[in-house]
């Protein structure tokens, strides 16, 4: 489907629609929340980049207005050094769980988009529906860790006894045939964790990540999402917190 403008919810079920469709729709419905002179924080993903392409589009037609001089899509950038306070947030995510808590980082991304959407008054995420999880995990997919590279074996088997209840394989995260370690924007690895079941509390599991020396940051977003934004076959279902 050449989207434009999302479809009203009641005629999606009629169209035979992509993944990528489903990410544009939850995308561009996202972008309605946006005013102009608000401060964005904009994530990473092949959700996200619709919203920007789509905020872009907005900016060239007049339809948003900056103050600031544009730059390649017409969208000013600055950062939380010059604006730490972010009016909203829109960005995709890896796993939604029904308390609108989220899995995000297997793009590789996940400590920058921590501080900005930590600093946001508002976050809307946008997901197509096959982000939805019963728990967090659930999808059986990885659950991101960012850790500095010294010593990261060491860092990676105290994460994998961490969960050892939950059956967790921890993985350093390579890229390529060589199998090198995939390296962070900001010059660090990422072990993945897989769960085999839920892990439970997940502030408990945060802190005891976080207390590991060597850990940066994980991939849990817990009670940060104010809004999700699913795509699906039946059409757009937006949760608010
Ligand atoms: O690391 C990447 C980010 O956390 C993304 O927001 C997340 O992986 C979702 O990406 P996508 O929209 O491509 O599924």
């Amino acid at each position: 489907m050449e989207a434009g403008l999302p479809l009203p919810s009641s005629s999606l079920s009629q169209l035979i629609l992509t993944q990528d469709d489903l990410k544009k729709i939850a995308a561009y419905k996202a972008v309605e929340y946006i005013e102009s002179g608000m401060v964005l924080g904009l994530g990473t993903g092949s959700t996200a980049k619709h919203a920007v392409d789509r905020i872009g589009k907005l900016l060239r037609q007049g339809k948003l207005k900056t103050h600031e001089q544009a730059l390649s899509l017409g969208i000013p950038l600055s950062d939380l050094d010059s604006h730490p306070v972010v009016d909203l947030a829109i960005d995709g995510a890896d796993e939604v769980d029904p308390y609108l808590n989220l899995v995000k980082g297997r793009g590789g991304s996940l400590l920058r988009e921590k501080m900005v959407e930590g600093a946001c008054k508002k976050f809307v995420v946008i997901v197509d529906e096959s982000k939805l999880v019963n728990y967090i995990g659930g999808s059986g997919l990885a659950m991101p860790v960012e850790v500095i590279q010294f010593c990261w074996k060491f860092t990676a088997s105290r994460l994998q006894n961490l969960f050892q209840e939950s059956g967790c394989v921890a993985k350093l995260r390579t890229l390529g045939e060589k199998a090198e370690p995939y390296v962070t924007d900001n010059g660090n690895y990422i072990i993945d964790l897989y769960f085999k079941q839920s892990i439970g509390d997940l502030k408990a599991a945060s802190d005891s990540i976080l207390q590991i020396a060597g850990v940066v940051e994980h991939g849990m977003f817990i009670d940060m999402a104010t809004t999700v934004i699913v795509a699906g076959e039946l059409g757009l279902i937006v949760k608010n917190k």
